[in-house]
Order: C-alpha cells, then structure tokens, then sequence
C-alpha cells in the first residue's frame, strides 16, 4: 500500500518538499488553494521525499479523530518539542495515559464549572475596557487607535490566571514578573516567520535519533528555543508551588474553584494507580497555559478585526447585547449569567462564524500507528485514473488534518463557505451530515478523544469579552488594519502586511459606542 498515486502539487526541490508553501506566507492559503486544484485529500512531499497527506475531507477526519481511536497518533518526532511546549500533561501522552489523564481533567472543564469562570471573564475584560476609556476620554477627538491584540493577549492571560490556577498574572497592569513576559508573545517569536531551514529542522526531528533531538531542543543557542524554554521552566517553577497550596487548601477544607484545584482533588480521589504523579500535574499548567492562552486571545481579536469590517454586523450584534441588558436589570439582576450569554442567537452565530472563518489552529497533525484504511465522503481519482472510494495508508504515514479547510467546505457550509456570514448559523443551512466536531460541527477544536477539553471555556470566554468591549466601544478600520495577514505561528495572528517584524498586531479606530 501507498500513497505514491494521491494527486498533489508538484515540488521544487528533494530536500524542502512543498514544505516551504505550506508553512511559510498567510495561514491556510495554501490549504485552499491546493483543496480547489486536488480535491480534499492532496499528496504532499515532506523535506527529504517523504509523502504525507492534507486532508479536508468530512469523513476521513471523522475517521482519524473519532472512529479509530488511538490508532492515529501525534508524530514521535516531534515529541520532544511537545515535551518543551506542554511538559508532560494531557496533550503529550498517548493511549491509557491520556485516558487516565482525561478522567482527572475532566471535572475541571465541564458546563456546572465553567459558570464559575464567567465572573472572572467579565472582570478582566471590564478592567481592559476602564483603561480602553481612559485612553479615549483623554485624546483630543475622543478617539484611540488601540493595538486590540496585545490587550486581549494580556486580558486573556489575566482571565486564564486567575479561573485556571488563582494565580494573578498582572498582564493588564504590565507587570514585570517574570512567567507574565515570558508569556508575551510566545507563539510568534517561537514559531513565526518559518524559513526553509527550520521547516526542515522540524523534518528532520521525525529522522534523527531521539536522544539527538532532546539534546538540541534542550540546550540549542536558538533565540526562538530560548524563549520557550524559560516559559517552560518558569511554569514548572509556579506550578509546583501552585499545587503545594491546592493540596494544603484541601487539607484545610478550604478547596477552591479554579481548574487547577479540581484536578487536584479529582486526582486524589483516584486509585493511586490511576493517578497523575507530580510531574504529570505540574505538566497540566504548562498545557493549559500553551493551549488556552493564546488561542483564545487570537479568536477575540479576529472577531474585532471582522466587526470592524463590518459595522452592520457590529451594529446588529450591540442592539442584541443592549436588548438583553435591559432585560436583564429588569429582572433586578446587573450581571450577565451563563443563560443570558446563551440565549443572544445572533451573539453565538457571530462567535460561530468567527471560529469557522479563522480557526486559530489551523491544521493538527497525527501519523498512522498501524496500516490503516481511510474511507471518504467522495471518491478520488488517482494520478493513474483510478477512482477509489477509500485510501489505504501504511503505517507511519504522516497526516495534516487541514482544520481551516474543513471549515470551509463547500459540501458542509455551502457555495458561499469563503464568505464570513454570521447570518449562515440562524439560516441552519450548514450540512450535518457527517458529525466531526465539538461545538457547531466545526473542526476548531478538533474532534473525539482528544478534542479541545477546554472547548466550553473559550467559547463563554469569547461571549463574556465580546459582550463587555461591544456595549461599550465602536471598532472601525486603520491603514493598517486593512493590510491585516493571518500569520502561520502554530496558530494564526494578525499582523500587518509589511510589519510582520514587528510581531503580532491588530491596530483597530476605538470610540465609546454611543447610548442612543
Ligand atoms: C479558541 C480557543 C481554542 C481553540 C481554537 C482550541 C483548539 C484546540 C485543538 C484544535 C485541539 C486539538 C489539538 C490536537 O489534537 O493536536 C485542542 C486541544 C486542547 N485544548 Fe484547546 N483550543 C482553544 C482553547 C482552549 C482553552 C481555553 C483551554 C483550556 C483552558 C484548552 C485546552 C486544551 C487542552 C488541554 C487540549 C488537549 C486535549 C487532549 O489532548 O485531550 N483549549 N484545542
């Protein structure tokens, strides 16, 4: 069995592949342009002449991520980066391990819980908006062009301190410590800007022995390694302390709500056999705070960037909130509860649409652990002529499971799938056929076993935020903001075409939205 005979695009060179198009320029580009030319199932050349497969196809995903259960497995060559970005938690381990994790995670992100954190969410992004007014109240036209990513990046990493570990980062009053800066635009100087080279360096991890890639990932003098590094060592540092306090706090009956004590207490209440050791929880805070952090502060900025393009969107969306605040304080009440945020139909499809349109992670990656046979919505015709209905793929092979394609599907989400159109969600035009995802069918946050746990957090996080900054501000577009790329970084950040050496940025026109 092969995947010699799958269509894909033609490659410069043996020792690049077509790695060079499809992780360096705009996020996902490539994805849609080489799912128009080949289809949903397209042969890619890895540096060195290996072929990996970019899948969009609905079935096939569903196949690998939910049916087949642990018999797609994250790639062994990039474990010890794995090891480096989230120690040794939930997103590291493989089989009965991550099943074991899993089950003392969960009861830390189920729905009772997350009305917890909504509190938490509508105080961090209240303190952005007083200082948002400060700003405005204090310029001559009674207006500010606000870098909105680096504030929901600091607001985000607050929110995500305080409901995750009760541990009080200080992003929004820029505070120095050290775990808040290393903290600071992790995923761009780590991962942005791929040159040839390093999209072999990653290559060539699947090739090397082990022991080599340890050694380099460990101690190379690579600025980009560096900062990881002491992100990750810091972590490691807060959290053994961190959960020296939850098991005391336990101890003393004292036990506290953020996920962080949960899973402390989940795991005591295991067999010992089944549970977690130090390391494994202490892993758990560099997971979260990789998984959680960034790509939720990315998702909030996308959405302003598309309210800001779209002012009837943005107006539509605020008479909603402000319907829903009058009913609220007419009820006696002066907080937005987990129902209300729920009930706002036009409120959730704007999110929908925003996670459909932009998925943060734009691409996941598994290889075959057995020789496997892949089925498909739609058959495929190989470059013999042959047309088959299902792939074989030996073991070992190598898939990017194209989430950014998926979402944009024309057979799930229709003819218009390139267009962002909150209004899709209340039509229900969008075909369930083939159930993959978590949340609206989309493939954001992945699909089965091992689907983005924190799925629930985000999306009532987003709510929280969006409802707070649109009842309070009007967004319109820059010079700057017109020329908005979503740069490839492990995830996908707006930054301006032409700056893209200045980081990650959003600069988008903020007045105070007006009352009347
Ligand atoms: C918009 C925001 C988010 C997006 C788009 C997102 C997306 C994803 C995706 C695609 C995966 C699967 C990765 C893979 O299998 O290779 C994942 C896994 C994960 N996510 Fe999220 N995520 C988001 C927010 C969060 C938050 C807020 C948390 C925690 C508070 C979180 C925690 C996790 C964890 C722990 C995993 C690993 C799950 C496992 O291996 O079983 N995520 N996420």
């Amino acid at each position: 069995i092969s995947i010699a005979n799958i269509r894909g695009p033609p490659w410069k060179s043996w020792l690049y592949g077509n790695f060079p198009e499809l992780f360096k320029g705009e996020a996902a580009e490539v994805d849609f342009k080489w799912q128009e030319q080949y289809g949903d199932v397209v042969r890619v050349r890895a540096p060195l002449g290996e072929d990996r497969l970019l899948v969009s196809d609905p079935k096939a995903l569903q196949y690998i991520y939910q049916t087949s259960g642990y018999r797609f497995i994250k790639p062994p060559g990039g474990k010890e980066l794995r090891r480096l970005l989230t120690g040794t938690g939930i997103a590291f381990v493989e089989g009965e391990d991550h099943k074991r994790h899993r089950k003392v995670l969960l009861p830390g992100f189920g729905g009772p819980e997350a009305k917890f954190y909504v509190p938490v969410f509508f105080t961090q992004s209240g303190k952005m908006a007083s200082k948002w007014k400060e700003m405005i109240s204090t310029s001559d036209e009674q207006c500010a062009v606000i870098d909105v990513h680096s504030w929901t990046s600091r607001a985000t990493l607050d929110a995500i301190g305080e409901a995750a570990f009760d541990y009080q980062f200080g992003a929004l009053d820029n505070s120095a410590e050290p775990l808040t800066v290393a903290y600071t635009n992790l995923m761009f100087d780590t991962f942005a800007v791929t040159t040839d080279n390093s999209a072999l360096s990653m290559c060539l991890m699947d090739l090397l022995p082990q022991w080599i890639v340890r050694l380099f990932v460990q101690k190379a003098p690579i600025k980009r390694l560096e900062h990881l590094r002491t992100a990750h060592d810091l972590t490691v540092q807060v959290a053994k302390q961190l959960l020296k306090e939850k098991y005391e706090a336990l101890a003393a009956e004292k036990p506290k709500r953020d996920i962080m004590s949960l899973l402390v207490k989940a795991n005591l209440s295991e067999n010992p056999k089944t549970q977690l050791s130090v390391e494994e929880l202490v892993g758990q805070m560099n997971t979260i705070m990789f998984a959680g952090h960034e790509t939720t502060a990315t998702a909030l900025s996308w959405t302003f960037l598309e309210l800001a393009r779209r002012p009837e969107v943005q107006d539509r969306l605020r008479t909603q909130i402000r319907e829903k605040e009058r009913a609220i304080f007419a009820r006696g009440d002066t907080e937005f509860s987990v129902q209300d945020l729920d009930s706002m139909p036009y409120l959730t499809a704007v999110v929908k649409e925003v996670l459909r349109f932009h998925p943060v992670v734009f691409n996941t990656v598994r290889q075959a652990a057995q020789d496997n046979v892949i089925p498909l919505s739609k058959p495929v015709t190989l470059t013999t002529g042959k047309v088959v209905q299902e792939i074989a793929v030996p073991k070992g092979t190598t898939i990017i499971a194209s989430i950014a394609g998926y979402n944009r599907h024309k057979s799930v989400w229709g003819e218009d799938a390139h267009v962002f159109d909150p209004a899709r969600w209340l039509a229900g035009n969008t075909n369930k056929e083939v159930p993959i995802g978590v949340y609206g069918n989309l493939f954001t946050f992945s699909g089965g076993l091992r689907s983005c746990i924190g799925w629930r957090f985000a999306v009532l996080e987003l709510h929280a935020f969006i409802v707070e900054v649109i009842n309070n501000f009007e967004f319109s577009l820059t010079k700057e903001s017109e020329r908005i790329r979503r740069e490839a970084c492990g995830m996908m950040a707006p930054t301006v075409e032409g700056e893209v050496q200045k980081g990650s940025q959003l600069p988008l026109r903020v007045t105070i939205a007006s009352r009347q």
